[in-house]
């Protein structure tokens, strides 16, 4: 490895696989590393900032309004050239970096960043792609979502979250499938993200030539969209569009065409248990749909803020932080997911508000 380079570590997987569960733990585990997190959510809202305990020594840099692999490459590309920038004149201080992209990523042009633009590629390796699988809903994600394929077949190493959920058979059964599309990297079982960081950092486990092998286009910046070779989406779609606005190049799939989300906001407080009961109902008739939902939530009688989330039926709640000094005190929720009853969710929500 040239001296000086810093590692940088691709964190993917499909919505709610577990990613900031397991960043989460593995930065707590690094103390005494320094970390740059660069995070990017899909929707207008970061919740990850409230679930991510962030002590002094992490940077972390928040990259909404789009999704790093297609509409918002660019912004990466600044954001990497900014840090290392910052870093050599010695304003900013961290060892390595860690982008966790959203659960849509195609990881295919997030790596391909690290490789096509000499200024990133001068001072970054990326060192490893890791990603999530949920062994509770990959299968479903497997049959419908071309992202969670590409996630897979990118990946130098695969973490296997929720297998606690799932019977001993349905983890075999699931393992197997996965090696089959990906016989190259590890796979490992993670509860709640616990992982040793040896098993996360310093892999040197990106081998260009195996993903030349899945994408011959890979080093290819300037071949857009090119139909047929399997992308989830194009490298960069290359046109013009507003960032977090959909595309709509007729040629491949693109994830902003089918998958939306929205965001409920209130400064009054909920009323926890009709609360329960209509997301209860909810999700039970529109579960399959709702890929992911998470808040942070003003309740009733609490002092601290909750946070909410959820995985299509799946879903919980944990008391997090108070808020803030001088903090607005506003629920937040986002919900992204395909067809969904967003007025019947507006209209439901507003009822169970105090
Ligand atoms: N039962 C179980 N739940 C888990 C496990 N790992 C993560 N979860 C839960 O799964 C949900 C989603 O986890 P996150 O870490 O937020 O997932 P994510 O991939 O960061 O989600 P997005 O960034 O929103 O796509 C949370 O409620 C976690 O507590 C696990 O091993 N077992």
């Amino acid at each position: 490895m040239s001296q000086g380079l810093i590692p940088a570590t691709i964190l993917t997987g499909f919505l709610g696989s577990g990613k900031t569960t397991l960043l989460r733990r593995v930065l707590t585990e690094a103390h005494g590393q320094k970390i740059a997190v660069i995070e990017n959510e899909f929707g207008e809202e970061n919740i990850d900032n409230e679930i991510l305990v962030a002590d002094t020594n992490e940077q972390i840099i928040q990259m909404s309004n789009g999704c790093i692999c297609c509409t918002i490459r660019e912004d990466l590309r600044v954001t990497l050239a900014t840090l290392a920038e910052k870093r050599r004149k010695g304003e900013l201080d961290f060892e390595r970096v860690v982008i966790e992209t959203t659960g849509l990523a195609d990881p295919g042009p997030v790596a391909q960043t690290f490789f096509i633009d000499d200024e990133i590629a001068e001072s970054f390796l990326l060192d490893a792609i890791l990603t999530l699988v949920d062994a509770k809903h990959a299968q479903q994600q497997l049959d419908s979502r071309q992202e969670v394929r590409r996630q897979i077949g990118f990946a130098d190493r695969l973490f296997l979250s929720k297998t606690d959920l799932v019977e001993p058979a349905e983890v075999e059964a699931l393992v197997h499938r996965i090696k089959h599309m990906n016989p190259r990297a590890p796979i490992q079982k993670v509860h709640f993200g616990e992982v040793p960081i040896a098993q996360v950092f310093d892999l040197k486990g990106f081998n260009l030539n195996a993903k030349l092998d899945i994408d011959p286009d890979f080093l290819n910046a300037d071949d857009h969209g090119h139909p047929g070779h399997g992308h989830a989406h194009g490298e960069d779609c290359g046109h013009d569009h507003a960032p977090g606005e959909a595309c709509d190049h007729p040629h491949h799939h693109h994830h902003d065409d089918d998958v939306k989300s929205f965001v409920f906001r209130s400064t009054k407080p909920f009323d926890p248990e009709k609360l329960e009961d209509f997301l209860g109902a909810i999700v039970n008739v529109y579960g399959p749909k709702m890929l992911r939902y998470k808040g942070v939530l003003r309740v009733k009688g609490m002092d601290r803020k909750v946070i909410f989330q959820g995985v299509h039926q799946l879903m919980g709640s944990d008391v997090g932080p108070k808020w803030a000094e001088g903090e607005a005190k506003q629920s937040r929720l986002v919900f992204i997911g395909v067809d969904l009853p967003r007025e019947l969710l507006e209209q439901g929500l507003e009822g169970c508000l105090v």
